[in-house]
């Protein structure tokens, strides 16, 4: 709007003109009520290189003047510094955290402790990385805590550098171009050959390398070093063998060598009547002994399972069975002894499950998902990728039968896309083609995940609301043999899991006192983790005490929050390795780093990665099922690098195995409630002292401890949670003594943050 005419535009003058206040707004002014407020309030930081920061004068000072003036010279990054060589406590603070614990006196220009508790928020000055080095400057002062000097700032380690860029790049906060290189490199100086060839299939896949035939050039002699010890073989041969080695590797991800700048197989490579790969691998599964021997060791309902079982294969007749039973009941254990019976008769047994960590505790067991190519949302009228003329489809005709563990976890559909697809595969109408179809599960332990679902959907999302259940043969194991040797343990499981123990007002159940640990306040959570971590700093490496202990909560906030106190706890040099984070497609830099880097999600690993060798890790990605490498799997960090990570599989049927990890590119999904897509690269890792309770299912946990600060938030996870243990002794839950409604005892739930 225009209100005064005239040739010069005064846009002030116009906004002021064109004002309308209404009475309660001038009532508001006239009584000089606040017109706004900012809490907590932000200080802004600034940033600038050496001796370029920004100094304001009159017109009539003298330059020389200006610049002899002390006063002049100080700026709130400078006095930052000074601040750090004064107060032993700064320097606990990154520059951006000065604000919340110090007040900028502008006056004398200088930082003063902060008396009152007023929030205040510090933020450093937006830099573009076009800008250079002040961009690198920035990384640094968002990542060093306490630097007393521009020099200390520039050296690490004691080595000095000339640019923040060199300095920023030595201490690891900014993603090298030759990182998947330097990963190659450490691990061949570990000089493991298989574990080098799975670690440059892994690369091919998740790194996305640029030069792909270089790598392989230089690495060649690494990866084939065991083929030259075993083999007296030329060096065509060796280029033959690691082709089709890496080949077998990557098809697991539905890639092949083609699909890279990699030397080709000649056609007389792969011979024409050779067995295809996917059929070899599971004709050469590796049978335990005590799985052949397990038979003897059956209960009476597992033998009845068993018999009836084989009973049906061996009439060469098509069912489908679900193993019911609770947690520990032995579902594993039976399926374990099937697999190694028939396996030993030279038969085939696909085994899969519907969660990863479930799938490593079955040899050969792979993800239901990857196995049978499982659409990633199944609904009605999808199909499993499995096509008639494929060796994949050759496997189901030849297996004698199908293992489908924790099938409760999976949506309905899932079963009702492979039923359809096998009976199009195998030309039959029978339920799955007519293969023997052995699901199991518990229905107590966690159930399809609805994101945002309503009970009633998961309910009828289930696998008993499908029409396939009418043809499922339900055969119960009851004897729960986790916990054999405290009956007592085991009944109040079941009540628990039936839902039938009593309950207190807000569905609170009372724990028994063996399994009680009080909260007398916050440093009850040291005796906690003493219970279950006992001798902390004596176990550094040792794999079978990690293998026998974890604490199980049910948010990734507290188990991040034990993981911290534990690392803390745990002997060794500590080391953090920080991810790089991006914007997809942000070319502008909206996002800034300290936001991108604070995103914290289930399923990604986190920004600083606080890291000590010997610690336990769990791993967030199937990188390699075969090779048990799953989202879940709890490893033991031998080694660390800058670009690798040296671990040890701890859980499932690859225990002892070693693998190398490099970092890897892992993305935010839709569901993340984030207006853009991260991308963080990191190693797909979070340490597991700690692990959430849908996390644990499957898993026997002999020192097991619970911790519930709020509410369990969904069906079946106290559940999973308590049927982890074997024992009410090894098993702890601390909980607040309390009186409810004239009730004197003890519960679960409920501890004070
Ligand atoms: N017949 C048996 N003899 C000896 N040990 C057994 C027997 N059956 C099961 N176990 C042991 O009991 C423990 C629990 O068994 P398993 O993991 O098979 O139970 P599950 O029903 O699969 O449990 P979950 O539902 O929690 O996955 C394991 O340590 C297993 O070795």
């Amino acid at each position: 709007m225009e209100v005064h005419g005239g040739s010069t535009l005064d846009e002030v003058q116009q906004y002021v003109d064109a004002r309308w206040i209404c009475a309660p707004e001038a009532f508001w002014k006239i009584f000089r009520f606040t017109l706004y407020r900012l809490y907590p309030s932000v200080k802004r930081l600034q940033i600038h290189l050496p001796n370029r920061h920004q100094v304001r004068y009159y017109d009539h000072q003298r330059i020389v003047d200006v610049l002899n003036d002390e006063r002049n010279s100080k700026t709130m990054l400078t006095q930052f510094f000074a601040l750090n060589r004064r107060d032993p406590h700064s320097r606990n603070y990154l520059y951006r955290e000065i604000p919340e614990h110090y007040w900028w006196n502008n006056k004398d220009k200088e930082w003063n402790r902060r008396l009152s508790s007023r929030k205040v928020i510090g933020r450093i000055y937006i830099v573009s990385p076009s800008e250079g080095e002040k961009f690198y400057l920035r990384v640094l002062l968002s990542h060093v805590k306490g630097p007393t000097s521009w020099e200390d700032l520039l050296t690490n380690n004691g080595t000095p550098f000339n640019t923040f860029k060199k300095a920023a790049e030595d201490r690891g906060y900014l993603e090298m171009d030759s990182s998947i290189r330097d990963c190659l490199v450490n691990a061949s100086c570990v000089r493991l050959p298989y574990a080098i060839r799975r670690l440059f299939a892994t690369i091919l896949i998740f790194c996305e390398p640029t030069d792909v035939r270089s790598l392989w050039n230089e690495f060649f002699t690494h990866m084939t070093e065991d083929y030259q010890t075993n083999n007296n073989v030329v060096e065509l041969n060796l280029n033959h063998m690691l082709l089709k080695d890496l080949n077998q590797l990557l098809e697991i991800h539905g890639k092949s060598t083609k699909d890279y700048d990699l030397p080709s197989l000649p056609a007389g490579a792969t011979e024409e009547n050779a067995i295809p790969s996917v059929i070899q691998e599971e004709l050469s599964v590796h049978i335990p002994d005590e799985d052949i021997q397990a038979v003897a060791k059956l209960n009476n309902d597992q033998m009845n399972a068993f018999k009836i079982i084989m009973d049906v294969i061996e009439r060469k007749q098509s069912q489908v069975f679900f193993i019911d039973g609770p947690g520990g009941t032995g579902k594993t254990f039976l399926y374990r002894t099937l697999m190694a019976t028939l396996r030993s008769q030279g038969q085939i047994v696909i085994a899969t499950a519907s969660s990863g960590i479930a799938a490593t505790l079955l040899p050969g067991g792979r993800t239901a998902h990857s196995r049978f190519k499982l659409p990633f949302d199944a609904i009605p009228g999808s199909n499993c990728d499995i096509r008639k003329q494929t060796d994949l489809a050759n496997l189901f005709r030849l297996a004698t039968a199908i293992i489908w563990d924790e099938a409760p976890m999976t949506n309905r559909y899932c079963l009702e896309v492979l039923d359809k697809s096998l009976k199009d595969v195998l030309n039959s109408n029978a339920p799955f083609g007519g293969k023997v179809m052995i699901m199991g599960g518990d229905f107590r332990q966690v159930l399809p995940v609805i994101p945002k679902g309503t009970k009633a959907q998961t309910i009828s999302a289930c696998i008993i609301k499908s029409p396939l259940w009418a043809h499922t043969m339900v055969i119960r194991l009851r004897q729960n043999m986790r916990s054999m040797h405290d009956h007592d343990f085991a009944a109040f499981l079941m009540r628990i899991g039936d839902g039938v123990e009593p309950t207190k007002p807000d569905d609170i159940v009372k724990i028994p006192p063996q399994i009680a640990i009080p909260w007398e306040g916050e440093h009850s959570i040291q005796i906690f983790i003493d219970h279950i971590f006992p001798q902390l700093e004596l176990h550094g490496w040792d794999a079978s005490y990690m293998t026998q202990r974890a604490i199980l909560t049910p948010k990734n906030d507290d188990v991040q929050k034990l993981n911290d106190i534990l690392i803390n706890q745990f002997p060794g040099e500590e080391h953090n390795l920080l991810s790089f984070d991006k914007v997809e497609g942000d070319t502008h830099n909206l996002y800034q780093q300290e936001l991108l880097n604070s995103i914290t999600q289930g399923g990604l690993p986190p920004h600083i990665l606080k890291l000590k060798k010997g610690a336990p890790l769990m791993l967030l990605r199937n990188l390699d099922p075969r090779y048990g490498l799953c989202n879940g799997t709890r490893l033991l960090c031998r080694g660390l690098f800058m670009n690798m990570l040296d671990v040890e599989i701890l859980t499932g049927s690859n225990a002892g195995k070693g693998a190398f990890l490099p970092r890897i590119k892992l993305k935010t999904s839709a569901s993340s409630g984030l207006p853009f897509v991260l991308s963080r690269k990191q190693f797909p890792v979070r340490l597991s002292f700690a692990i959430t309770i849908n996390k644990s299912q499957g898993q026997t946990i002999p020192n097991v401890g619970i911790y519930l600060p709020r509410h369990v938030f969904s069906h079946g996870q106290l559940y999973v949670a308590l049927s982890r243990g074997v024992s009410q002794n090894s098993t702890k839950v601390p909980i607040r003594d309390g009186k409810l409604q004239g009730y004197l005892s003890k519960f679960a739930g409920l501890l004070e943050n």
